[in-house]
C-alpha cells in the first residue's frame, strides 16, 4: 500500500474515500535559517508591538513601565500646557516603548516563521490501527500479523498500537515494538540520510510524520494527537511556554532597583534646583528619568532570552527550558554514553570464539537459543549471525541451528537489564531437568558461574586466588583481544539442572563479538570542547578494556566503565556536589535518570521516549557533539546579556554627565567647566538625549537577536573583553551621539 496522506478529516467524519491510495509523501523542507532583519519582518511585527503596549503586559519589565508610565504623564503635560518640548519628550518616549515592544515582537516573529514550517510537517495520515484488547496490546506477541482497522491520525491515543510498512507516514509519536525498518526523517530534522528504527534497543523512538522507507514496524503510541514532539516544537518556538528564567528574573530585580534608586536621586534633585534658583519643569525631571534607569537592556532583556532558543531551534535543538541553555553556557563536564552516542549504536554479532574443547557449532547453538527471545538489538542479530553462518557453512543443512519444534516451548526467558548486564533462557530438558543459557558482560557472566561453583578461578583452602582453569584463561583471553579491538565481548555459558533438582556447576562456552563502529569526527570535536574547557566523560556499561580502547579512538578525557544507572546517577551528583555544571547526553532507557539529574540532559531523538523525556534538550540530529553548538549558543546568551547590560548602565552614566551640566549651567557658571559637550540649550541637550537613548534600542536590536560573536576560549576572558569593549562603548557613544542629535535638534524652531 502506498502512503496515505489526507486532508485533515473534519470532526467526527469518516476518512475521505481517497484515504486509502493517497499521493506519496513528499518530505516539507524546513527552513530554520536564521531570518535577517527586514523591513516586512518589521511591518509584520508591529501590531503584537502595539498590542504589547498593554500596562498589565509591561508590568513584567519593571525599566520598561516606568518608561510607559513616564510616556502617559508628559503626554498629559503636553496637552495641558502645549509645548514643543513637552510635546517632542512625550513622542520619544512613546517610540522608546515601542521600540522595545518591537524588539520582543521581532524576536517572536522568527519563531512564527518557524512554527509554521513545522505546521507543514504535521500530515493527517490514516493509521492501521491493531485490534485488540489492552491486556493483548501490552503484552501480545506478533501483534503485525493482527487485524487492524483504518482510522484518522488525529484520534490516536495513547497505547494505541499501529502497523506502519514501507512507504506510509508514521501516524504519531510512539516507540517500535516490532520489526526494524529505515525511516526517513527529513520532515523533522531536515537530514535526508534514512535512520534505522528497531524495537527493544535504543533506537526505538518514532516520530508522526516522519516515513517508513523499508520494511514494516509495529508502534505503541506514546503521546496523545495535539501533544505530539512536533505540537511541544511548535509551542516552543512560538514563545507561548516561554517563562522567564531565574538569571531574567535576578537581571530584572537588580534593574528594578536601579529604577528605584534614580528615581530617588531625581525626586531629590528638584529642592536642590528650587533652592538655587532654577527650578525645573516636571517633563525636565521625567526625560531625566528615563534618561537614566536602564532602558537599553531592559527592552531587550526578553529578546535576547527569545533570540537564544530560536538559535537552538535552527540548530535542531529543542530546549524545553531557557533555564538548561544559560546552564549549557557554563558547562564544565560533558558525560556521554558510549553505545549509540559515541558510536553508532549498530552493535552486531561478528565473531564467535569457542572456549577449548567447546565445538564451535555448540557454541552457536547456545548463542542462538540464549538470545532468541531476546528483543535486543543485540540479541537479534547474534540469532541472524549465527543462521547465516549455518546456511553458509552447511548448505541448507544448519548444524546447531535445529529448526524442529519451536524450541522455546516451555522456556523461561531471563530479559537483559542494564543492571545486571546479562540475559539468557532457561529451557526445560525432556528428562525433566533445566539446561540454564547466559550471555553477557564478562564481569556479570563469571559472576554467575561463580555462584553455581563453577570452577573459574578456583580459590585454595587458604583463600589464595589461583589461576584460572584452561577453560576460563582461553575465554578472558577472547574477551580481552575483542576489547582490545574496540568490541563488546558478550561470554556465554551454560548450566545443566538434572531432574532431581541438582544443579551442576556452570561452564563457560565461548564469546561472541558484538562489534560497533565510532562515530567520524569525534576527536576534532572534542578537542573543540576542551578548548572551551569543557571536560568530556565517556559513562558506559561496557568492560574498562572495550571503554578504553573507544574512549581513546574518539579522544575523550577521561572514562567509567562498567557503569549501572546508579553509578551514573552518582557520578553527576558528585560532579554536581564539587559545583560543576554537568552536560549529559544519552539515549537508553537506563540513561534517563542521568539526563534527568543533569543541569543540561540531551537526549538524542532516535533513543527512547525515556530518555526524552527525561532531559531538558532533544537533538533532531542526535549527534552527541551537538553540545557544541548548543554550549556555545548558551555562552553567546550569557555574554550578550552581559555585555549589553554593561553597555546599558555605562552608557546612563554618560548621559548623566552630558545632561546634568547643561541643565545647572545657568545656575553655576562654574559647571561650565564640565559642559564639555557644548551643547546648545538645556532643553535641546534633554531632547537629544530621550532620542539618542530611544535610538539607541533599535540600533542594538539586531545585536540582541544575532548574539555577541562568539570564539572558543575561557569564559573569563571572553567576559573581561566584552566588559571592555561594551563598558567603554557605554561611555563612549553617547557623548558623540547626543552631539550629534543636538545639532540637529537645536536647528527645531521652539527648542533653543
Ligand atoms: N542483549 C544483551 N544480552 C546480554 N548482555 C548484554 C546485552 N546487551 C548488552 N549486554 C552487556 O551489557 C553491557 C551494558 O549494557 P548497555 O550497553 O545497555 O550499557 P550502557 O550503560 O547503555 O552503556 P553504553 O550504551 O555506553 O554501551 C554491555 O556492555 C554488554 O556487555
Ligand atoms: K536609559
Ligand atoms: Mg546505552
Amino acid at each position: 500500500m502506498s502512503a496515505s496522506v489526507v486532508t485533515p478529516p473534519s470532526a467526527g467524519a469518516d476518512l475521505p474515500p481517497d484515504a486509502a491510495s493517497g499521493t506519496p509523501h513528499a518530505p516539507v523542507p524546513t527552513d530554520r535559517r536564521p531570518r535577517a532583519l527586514s523591513a516586512a519582518l518589521l511591518r509584520s511585527a508591529l501590531p503584537a508591538a502595539f498590542r504589547k503596549l498593554d500596562p498589565r503586559d509591561m508590568w513584567q519589565t519593571p525599566v520598561m513601565f516606568v518608561v510607559e508610565v513616564g510616556a502617559v504623564l508628559t503626554t498629559v503635560l503636553a496637552v495641558v500646557h502645549p509645548g514643543v518640548f513637552a510635546g517632542v519628550v512625550a513622542v520619544w518616549l512613546w517610540v522608546t516603548v515601542l521600540f522595545a515592544t518591537l524588539a520582543e515582537a521581532v524576536a517572536e516573529s522568527r519563531g512564527r516563521a518557524q512554527a509554521s514550517s513545522l505546521r507543514a510537517t504535521q500530515q493527517h495520515t490514516v493509521a492501521h490501527r491493531v485490534l485488540g484488547t489492552p491486556d493483548e496490546l501490552r503484552y501480545g506477541s506478533r501483534l503485525a500479523d493482527r487485524p487492524t482497522a483504518d482510522v484518522p491520525s488525529s484520534t490516536l491515543d495513547v497505547g494505541d498500537v499501529v502497523v506502519v510498512a514501507a512507504g506510509e507516514v508514521v501516524p504519531g509519536d510512539g516507540d517500535v515494538v516490532e520489526g526494524v525498518a529505515s525511516v526517513d526523517e527529513s520532515a523533522i530534522t531536515g537530514e535526508s540520510a534514512p535512520v534505522i528504527r528497531e524495537s527493544g534497543g535504543d533506537r526505538t523512538a518514532v516520530t508522526g510524520g516522519t516515513t517508513v522507507l523499508s520494511d514494516r514496524i509495529v508502534v505503541r503510541i506514546t503521546a496523545p494527537a495535539g501533544r505530539t514532539f512536533v505540537d511541544r516544537m511548535i509551542a516552543l518556538v512560538e514563545g507561548s511556554q516561554r517563562q522567564k528564567t531565574p538569571n531574567e528574573v535576578a537581571l530584572n530585580v537588580l534593574l528594578a532597583s536601579l529604577t528605584i534608586v534614580f528615581l530617588g536621586a531625581v525626586a531629590t534633585l528638584q529642592p536642590l534646583a528650587i533652592y538655587s534658583g532654577s527650578r525645573q519643569s516636571l517633563v525636565v525631571l521625567v526625560a531625566l528619568l528615563v534618561c537614566l534607569i536602564p532602558t537599553t537592556i531592559g527592552a531587550l532583556l526578553s529578546a535576547i532570552g527569545i533570540a537564544g532558543m530560536d538559535r537552538l531551534v535552527q540548530r535542531n535543538v529543542l530546549a524545553m527550558s531557557g533555564r538548561a541553555v544559560e546552564a549549557a553556557g557554563d558547562v564544565d563536564v560533558l558525560l556521554l554514553d558510549k553505545t549509540g552516542t559515541i558510536t553508532y549504536g549498530n552493535r552486531r554479532a561478528s565473531e564467535l570464539i569457542a572456549a577449548p574443547g567447546v565445538p564451535d557449532a555448540e557454541l552457536a547453538d547456545a548463542a542462538r537459543l540464549a538470545s532468541l527471545a531476546d528483543e535486543t538489538p543485540e540479541g537479534r542479530s547474534i540469532v541472524e549471525f549465527v543462521e547465516r553462518g549455518a546456511d553458509r557453512s552447511h548448505a541448507g543443512q544448519p548444524a546447531g541451528v535445529d529448526d524442529g519444534d519451536d524450541p522455546l516451548l516451555g522456556a523461561t526467558l531471563v530479559a537483559f537489564s542494564a543492571s545486571t548486564r546479562m540475559s539468557g533462557v532457561d529451557l526445560p530438558l525432556s528428562d525433566g531437568g533445566v539446561r540454564r543459557l547466559r550471555k553477557g558482560a564478562a564481569a556479570a557472566v563469571h559472576a554467575w558461574v561463580r555462584s553455581t561453583g563453577g570452577e573459574l578461578q578456583p580459590t585454595s583452602a587458604r583463600g589464595a586466588a589461583a589461576a584460572p582453569t584452561g577453560a576460563a584463561a582461553a575465554v578472558d583471553a577472547a574477551v580481552a583481544d575483542v576489547s582490545e579491538r574496540g568490541g563488546t565481548p558478550l561470554v556465554v555459558a551454560e548450566q545443566q539442572v538434572d531432574a532431581t533438582g541438582y544443579e551442576q556447576p556452570a561452564r563457560l562456552l565461548g564469546v561472541v563479538h558484538l562489534k560497533d563502529v565510532v562515530k567520524e569526527g569525534l576527536v576534532e570535536r572534542f578537542a573543540e570542547l576542551r578548548a572551551m574547557g569543557i571536560r568530556t566523560v565517556m559513562v558506559t556499561g561496557d568492560n574498562p578494556v572495550t571503554a578504553r580502547v573507544i574512549a581513546a579512538e574518539a579522544g575523550v578525557d577521561d572514562v567509567l566503565a562498567e557503569a549501572t544507572p546508579e553509578d551514573k546517577l552518582a557520578l553527576i551528583r558528585r560532579e554536581q556536589a564539587g559545583g560543576r555544571l554537568v552536560a549529559m547526553c544519552g539515549d537508553g532507557t537506563n540513561d534517563a535518570p542521568a539526563l534527568a539529574q543533569a543541569d543540561v540532559g540531551v537526549a538524542m531523538a532516535s533513543g527512547t521516549t525515556a530518555a526524552k523525556e527525561a532531559g531538558n534538550m532533544v537533538d533532531l540530529d542526535s549527534d552527541p557533539t551537538k553540545l557544541i553548538e548548543i554550549v556555545a549558543i548558551g555562552k553567546q546568551l550569557l555574554i550578550t546579556r552581559g555585555a549589553l547590560t554593561t553597555f546599558s548602565i555605562t552608557n546612563d552614566v554618560a548621559k548623566y554627565f552630558a545632561i546634568l551640566p547643561a541643565m545647572f549651567v545657568a545656575a553655576f557658571p562654574q559647571l561650565g567647566v564640565l559642559n564639555v559637550m557644548h551643547l546648545h540649550s538645556s532643553q535641546s541637550a534633554i531632547v537629544s538625549a530621550v532620542v539618542f537613548n530611544a535610538l539607541v534600542i533599535v540600533a542594538l536590536v539586531p545585536l540582541a537577536l544575532r548574539g555577541v560573536r562568539y570564539r572558543p576560549s575561557s569564559a573569563a576572558a571572553l567576559l573581561r573583553r566584552n566588559l571592555w569593549l561594551y563598558g567603554l562603548g557605554g561611555l563612549v557613544v553617547p557623548f558623540l551621539g547626543i552631539k550629534a542629535i543636538d545639532v540637529i535638534v537645536s536647528l527645531v524652531p521652539g527648542l533653543r
